[in-house]
């Protein structure tokens, strides 16, 4: 018997790993992802984000492990299911976005349902009605090689969503596309998302993108998942000292600290009372940039370093100074000037907020 849970699951992943030879790229992956959601894969390069989404879209097996999608499996290692990629109901958008070039927007779109043999009526009224939804119902008679790159990508999500998938799996579909027309296409995913009432699974290296878009967000690290949250939660409670150090803008200062006699020490300097290593010798801090000051503030701790550099944040500065051999990173209000190598003193908050093992794992 399955539970309601199981059933409200769009996708659910159970022990999955793919190997590539002896290389394995994605190990004992669980995962959830209640109906609706939109989950953003995020990662640094060769995580595993490309092979995850492939194993859903079915266009890799799995090596161990189980996906069910809508409660139904449709990959299994262990007995051999292997439901093809087209009757999955999952359409997957490319980063190339992969049109017949010999044929029209509107041919392009029609051609899958061409393909699932869908009437002709209500083939040509479906197109109709994606096309308006892309806001691309002028380019209809176009050839893909008569529209701009922005454009061909909503030619290629359309002809996705045309079959009416319950599925949208997105990899990295914006990366080709320049900075503004990216802010313009993520609303509009959004937007399609919400009016398709389907699952979206989106693979990006943009953790802006990530933060903006998802309801749902993996941070996936050498083939695993090192945690799975809402965007505010891996904000404000990242697991491991890798999570707190890849997501965020910018992302957190980690500084290394040994316990001497009642303290917790960085630089020769005392950051937070040892009773915060709950017995460790050594442990990881966590001092967001937000919590680090320019300049000394009176009863805060304070660190010497060189400035390294400054970069524009809306009307702030990220302000990049080396400690030691560590970078911290302080925002400033308003445009930070220093030359590169100017002392500074950067003025902590009183508590860190966060405490890790030497390991990365959060203790507090
Ligand atoms: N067909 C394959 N054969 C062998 N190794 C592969 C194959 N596909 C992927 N890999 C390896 O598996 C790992 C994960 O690759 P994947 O493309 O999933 O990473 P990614 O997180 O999507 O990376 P990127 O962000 O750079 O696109 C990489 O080390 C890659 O070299």
């Amino acid at each position: 018997m399955k539970s309601t849970q199981e059933e409200q699951d769009a996708i659910r992943i159970c022990k999955l790993g793919k190997s590539f030879g002896d290389y394995d790229a994605i190990k004992d992956v669980n995962i959830s992802v209640p109906k609706g959601a939109f989950l953003v894969l995020v990662g640094p390069s060769g995580c595993g984000k490309s092979t995850l989404l492939r194993l859903l879209a079915g266009l890799e097996s799995p090596t161990e492990g189980e996906i069910a999608l809508d409660g139904r499996v449709v990959s299994s290692g262990a007995s051999g299911i292997a439901v093809e990629p087209g009757a999955r109901k999952a359409g997957l958008v490319f980063q190339s976005y992969a049109l017949w070039p010999h044929m029209t927007v509107a041919g392009n779109i029609s051609w899958p349902l061409k393909v699932a043999k869908w009437p002709k009526q209500v083939r040509d009224s479906r197109v109709d009605e994606v096309l308006s939804l892309l806001g691309i119902g002028n380019l209809a008679d176009r050839f893909p090689a008569e529209i701009s790159g922005g454009q061909q990508q909503r030619v290629a999500i359309a002809r996705t969503i045309a079959p009416k998938p319950s599925i949208l799996l997105f990899d990295e579909p914006l990366s080709n596309l320049d900075a503004k027309l990216r802010v313009e296409m993520r609303s509009e995913l959004m937007r399609i998302h919400r009016a398709t009432g389907a699952t979206s699974v989106y693979v990006t290296h943009d953790q802006v993108e990530a933060m903006t878009m998802a309801s749902h967000v993996i941070v996936l690290n050498n083939g695993k998942v090192e945690q799975s949250a809402s965007p505010y939660e891996l904000l404000e409670n990242p697991r491991t000292t890798f999570v707190a150090s890849f997501i965020g803008t910018p992302p957190a200062n980690i500084l290394p600290a040994d316990r001497i006699g009642d303290s917790l020490v960085f630089d020769d300097t005392p950051l937070a009372p040892a009773s915060f290593a709950r017995g460790r010798d050594k442990v990881q801090l966590l001092y967001r940039a937000q919590d680090v000051a320019i300049g000394a503030v009176e009863g805060r701790p304070q660190l010497a370093g060189t400035f390294m550099e400054a970069a524009p944040i809306d009307a702030s500065s990220m302000v990049s100074v080396l400690v030691g051999n560590i970078r911290v990173t302080a925002m400033s209000q308003g445009y930070f000037k220093a030359v590169p190598g100017d002392v500074l003193t950067l003025s902590l908050a009183s508590r860190p907020g966060g405490v890790f093992s030497a390991h990365g794992e959060r203790i507090d």
